[in-house]
């Protein structure tokens, strides 16, 4: 089994949306996956985690939603300072076990998607880099192509260059549509970025299967 961990150049950066084009992907291919998120902060009326369930649903493997998503935050804030209001602690051993325990399923790929940025902070010390760090897991970087992209992507880009984690790539994740010089936007980061770019996704809230087999494909080529 293969792991990828998703981070972004913040929050809504596309996160979930580019791990649902990647879950959509593999499954046109047979090739069964799995998808995590082991810190969400946020509930539906359901009492669930609104990314957890995606991740879930498009699983290849019927997974419970604990295992999919083992701490669970109540409100739709930075996770630490949920976690500090509701009496919980961040515990990354969580993590670990998580990791363990659907690590032999019979899954090929396995995406964990992170929370908030790459800094996300998990108490005064950690943050959940430091965990992916630790893991030596292959990180995708996904650019939520905005105006202060730029700034975000390259801070984001330094703190992994200096992590020494392992990056197979980088897309391009179109959230303004109204987003002036886009292409010029892109194509400057494609030359400041040291990565591959994997994928430009368009703006469109549903995008064709076409573009989900295209980035899962990448993904697939970056993993080889
Ligand atoms: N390419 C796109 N085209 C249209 N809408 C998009 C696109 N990418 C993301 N969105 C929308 O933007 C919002 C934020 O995206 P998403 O939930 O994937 O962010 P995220 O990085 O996972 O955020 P979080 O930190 O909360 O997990 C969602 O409503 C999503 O559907
Ligand atoms: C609730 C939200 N959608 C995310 N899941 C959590 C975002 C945390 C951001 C923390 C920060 O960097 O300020
Ligand atoms: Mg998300």
């Amino acid at each position: 089994m293969q792991t990828v961990f998703i981070t972004g150049t913040d929050t809504d950066a596309g996160k979930t949306y580019v791990s649902r084009l990647l879950l959509t992907g593999f499954a046109a291919q047979n090739i069964p996956a799995i998808g995590l998120k082991p810190i969400a902060a946020g509930v539906d009326g359901d009492g669930k985690n609104a990314d957890a369930k995606i991740l879930q649903a498009l699983s290849a493997i019927a997974l419970p939603y604990d295992l999919v998503n083992p701490l669970l935050l109540q409100a739709p804030v930075a996770p630490h300072l949920a976690a500090a209001n509701e009496g919980i602690e961040l515990d990354l051993s969580v993590l670990d076990q998580q990791l363990a325990e659907t690590a032999t399923l019979p899954a090929s790929i396995r995406l964990i998607e992170g929370a908030g940025g790459w800094l996300l902070p998990i108490n005064e010390q950690l943050y959940l880099a430091d965990w992916v760090i630790q893991q030596q897991l292959p990180v995708i970087l996904v650019v939520g192509m905005k105006l202060g992209c730029l700034n975000h992507a390259m801070l984001t880009a330094r703190e992994l260059q200096r992590s020494g984690v392992p990056v197979l790539g980088w897309v391009a994740n179109v959230i303004d549509p109204t987003m002036l010089l886009l292409d010029d936007n892109i194509k400057d980061l494609t030359q400041r970025l040291p990565w591959p770019r994997l994928a430009v996704l368009p703006f469109q809230s549903d995008a064709p299967v076409q573009i989900a087999l295209q980035l899962a494909d990448a993904v697939l080529h970056s993993l080889r």
